[in-house]
């Protein structure tokens, strides 16, 4: 199957459990994988029978940063939904990075996997 991806989509915003994390912006970045078969797209040459990843973009910045958010785990299923909802897809894979979190590590985050049920 086809995919629509987007990597390192980064997302400045409040997110963390701690109290000092609640008045301070951190980073993001997020990979996203969107499955939708891409053939008569790709026949036609047009824009309007594919999944616009600057449209997408635009969506996902715009839902992490409209509120404050604790976990990363909930960044990540609120994107999934959003996606599936939204967007002529089958499945995303989603993965949220959190690099300033963990000193030690290059990076620390999750990945999740939805399906439309
Ligand atoms: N699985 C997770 N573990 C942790 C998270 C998280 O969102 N998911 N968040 C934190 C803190 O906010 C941390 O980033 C502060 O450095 C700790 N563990």
């Amino acid at each position: 199957m086809d995919i629509v991806f987007i990597k390192q989509l980064q997302v400045d915003t409040v997110i963390g459990v701690y109290d000092w994390e609640k008045v301070i912006q951190q980073r993001l970045f997020l990979d996203l994988a969107l499955t939708s078969d891409q053939r008569d797209a790709a026949a036609n040459d047009d824009i309007k029978l594919t999944l616009d990843y600057a449209v997408i973009a635009e969506k996902v910045i715009k839902l992490i940063t409209a509120q404050p958010i604790e976990l990363i785990e909930t960044v990540a299923e609120r994107v999934a939904q959003m996606l599936l909802d939204d967007f002529a897809t089958s499945s995303v894979d989603i993965t949220v990075s959190k690099p300033g979190a963990v000193p030690q590590a290059q990076t620390v985050g999750v990945r999740i996997v939805r399906s439309r049920s």
